[in-house]
């Protein structure tokens, strides 16, 4: 598994002198073991009989809300509008504003329809989910995380703590004498899977790491780390992209952590702000970053296109994959170039041209910056 990060924020922009909010702050630069050192499901042969059926349980009803989510009914023709991104061409003939079709969908009520067809959690079932925290006091100090001699994380459950030392049991039937002081919280079993890390109560290294491979278990490969999206590389086809997804982050029906997510915010906060965003996704060679760009302008070109440039965009990635990949020992398609990439939008939210700019890969943790440039020119479409 390797894991990018992206960020969506605003660009200093050439034409607006707005002040520019608060930046990001940079995520915790804490060393992180290597996800690969964590054995396969080492949680889910430690839990206790309930916890593994609550496990069980929650991977259920996501199944199920991951089934329902291949199930969205396909969108009617007059609304996918230039929304067509398969079969290679995003054109489309109707050139209504991405403004005006943003207030298409929050003011027809459209947006409720496409919700009903959506596997979207209900609210009282987040609720329900999140509120219930009874327990959570009582079992708080049950189970700790111990680093094995290995570097490998083990959840074990506290048999006695007496002073600075702690009996820790481990699953597979290993008794260890700890110092209280090595051991990590464990999050309580309720917040397995949470969407967003910010929600964990222990935000220590083998609670997230935990949390992301409970969740990249059940295909969920973006998780939220407060503004910051944090991706793994599944490796294979993940049903998460398409017009229809494309549909249901445009018009707001889920809100999933996504790649399409940080896009719709950067180009709403865009329009609405007239201030440049940029998108910066880092990680290391084969985490994605290309893939994860490619998504992102496919989002970009499915909302703000419509004149057909954004087809033309799209169609450099080969060419200069083309001239520019090559097989690495970490990735069988490695761009040998950075990329800063810039998509110009019009005031009226349309697609108006792109630049491409290419630099010397210098390490093999990278960023590929996608800008999203506000223009107040009125560009013929
Ligand atoms: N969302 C995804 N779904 C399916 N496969 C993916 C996804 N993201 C990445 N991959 C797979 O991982 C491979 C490596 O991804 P990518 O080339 O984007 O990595 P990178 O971070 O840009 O690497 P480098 O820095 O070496 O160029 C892809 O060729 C693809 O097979």
């Amino acid at each position: 598994m390797a894991s990018g990060e992206m960020r969506s924020r605003r660009a200093p922009s050439s034409k607006k002198s707005k002040p520019e909010r608060s930046r990001v702050k940079s995520r915790s630069t804490l060393p992180l073991q290597s996800t690969k050192s964590l054995s396969q499901g080492f949680r889910f042969a430690g839990g206790s009989p309930s916890s593994k059926s609550s496990s069980m349980e929650e991977a259920s009803d996501k199944n199920e809300s991951k089934e329902s989510k291949t199930n969205v009914a396909p969108v009617e023709e007059e609304d996918t509008g230039s929304l067509e991104v398969n079969g290679d061409s995003p054109y489309s003939s109707r050139t209504t504003s991405m403004e005006e079709r943003y207030l298409e969908g929050e003011e027809d009520g459209s947006s409720e329809d496409a919700t009903s067809q959506l596997p979207a959690v209900s609210p009282s079932r987040i609720e329900s989910r999140w509120s219930d925290t009874s327990s959570y006091g009582a079992k708080k100090k049950v189970q700790a995380w111990c680093r094995r001699t290995n570097g490998d994380w083990a959840l074990g459950k506290i048999l006695s703590t007496s002073g600075a030392e702690s009996v820790l049991s481990l699953p597979e039937g290993e008794v260890l004498r700890l110092s209280t002081d090595s051991l990590l919280p464990a999050n309580p079993e309720i917040l397995d899977g949470a969407d967003d890390l910010m929600q964990l109560s222990y935000l220590n290294e083998p609670s997230v790491l935990y949390n992301l491979q409970y969740r990249y278990s059940q295909d969920s490969i973006y998780t939220k780390a407060g503004p910051v999206l944090v991706a793994i590389n599944p490796f294979k086809e993940v049903h998460l992209y398409g017009n229809d997804y494309i549909e249901a982050y445009r018009r707001k029906a889920v809100d999933n952590p996504h790649v399409y997510a940080i896009a719709d915010t950067a180009i709403r906060e865009m329009i609405r702000d007239e201030v440049n965003q940029s998108i910066i996704i880092s990680g290391e060679s084969g985490a994605g970053k290309t893939e994860t760009a490619k998504i992102a302008m496919q989002y970009l070109a499915a909302v703000g296109g419509g004149c057909g440039i954004e087809y033309e965009i799209l169609q450099t990635n080969p060419i200069l994959e083309a001239f520019g990949n090559a097989k690495t020992s970490r990735n069988d398609n490695s761009s040998r170039f950075g990329k800063l990439i810039e998509i110009h939008f019009s005031s009226i939210g349309k697609i108006s041209g792109a630049k491409i700019q290419t630099c010397k890969k210098i390490t093999l943790n990278h960023f590929l910056c996608l800008h999203i440039i506000y223009s107040s020119i009125i560009f013929p479409n």
